[in-house]
């Protein structure tokens, strides 16, 4: 794994597309446990990124450490050749956007406020406090909630007269507002029906692609992952254990993944292992 000066000094050397490096990533929290144990990958640009594990595996640590809301112990984050550190931090909000799995709206708020909460990064504090968002954002507001499959009719409704699909729909409108270049979804679709949750996925997808935006997806659902991921990481107790396409996520490395209790979902049988 190159360090930063070497990323750096060869970024024309350095594959094009290559967008996230995670670096030899460590956390641990204060209280001694440990999250993250040495996570290295090269993310692309573009790349729909589904990352697996069991419930407290790290996958949740991982998100957070590239949007700031975690510090890293140590190890680095480089983002376009950039090694990410607190004071890039506000920079680099502005390019990564977050859709959460409780939707975090604020409830008693309307839809276009919502959407416009995405773009608290371009305009100062006591202006977003009072509403006061200038034209170009409102217009970009009303853009992404049709975007998201939101008519009009929607713009002034409160927040929780929704649906939860629907109000997916508004986490993802007010990540895509300042089109990221990055979007973390930690479990987009963890407190949605079946298919809802292919709608929004799908959503997810679609929408990342027309902005060529890279996306970090954390998954509990296993054939989701298989059918929305261009690359699967898995994580088992803060490190990788599989790295590779969707198609070779089959049943071994999802033994692996999961453990001996784990009861396999159905997978394709022609994919090939590719363990890390
Ligand atoms: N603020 C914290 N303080 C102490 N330990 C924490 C903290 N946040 C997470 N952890 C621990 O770090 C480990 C990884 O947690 P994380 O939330 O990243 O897992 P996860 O894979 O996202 O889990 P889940 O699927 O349940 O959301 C767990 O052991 C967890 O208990």
């Amino acid at each position: 794994m190159p360090t930063a000066a070497q990323i750096q000094s060869h970024s024309t050397s350095y594959a094009e597309s290559t967008h996230l490096v995670f670096n030899n990533i460590c956390k641990k929290f204060p209280d001694g446990a440990s999250a993250l144990e040495g996570v290295s990958a090269t993310i692309n640009k573009g790349e729909f990124c589904v990352i697996l594990g069991q419930s407290g595996s790290g996958k949740s640590t991982l998100l957070r450490a590239i949007n700031g809301l975690t510090v890293l112990s140590s190890g680095e984050l480089i983002l376009d050749s950039a090694p990410l550190t607190p004071s890039s931090l506000r920079g680099i909000r502005r390019r990564v956007a977050m859709v959460h799995q409780h939707f975090n709206l604020v409830e008693r708020a309307s839809v276009a406020t919502n959407v416009l909460i995405g773009a608290v990064a371009e305009v100062s504090m006591w202006r977003a406090m009072l509403g006061w968002y200038p034209t170009h954002l409102r217009n970009r507001a009303c853009q992404v909630i049709e975007r998201v499959g939101l008519d009009e009719s929607h713009l002034k409704r409160r927040a929780s007269t929704l649906s939860g699909g629907q109000q997916q729909r508004v986490g993802i409108a007010r990540a895509l507002i300042l089109s990221p270049e990055i979007i973390l979804a930690d479990e987009p679709v963890a407190s949605l029906d079946p298919a809802i949750s292919r709608e929004i996925l799908n959503l997810i997808r679609t929408a990342a692609r027309e902005q060529n935006a890279t996306v970090l997806c954390s998954l509990h659902q296993i054939d989701l992952a298989r059918e929305y991921a261009d690359r699967i990481i898995g994580l088992r107790k803060g490190r990788i254990i599989f790295d590779g396409p969707a198609a070779n996520f089959d049943a071994k490395a999802e033994a692996a993944l999961y453990g001996k209790n784990h009861i396999p979902t159905s997978t394709n049988e022609t994919a090939k292992p590719e363990h890390v």
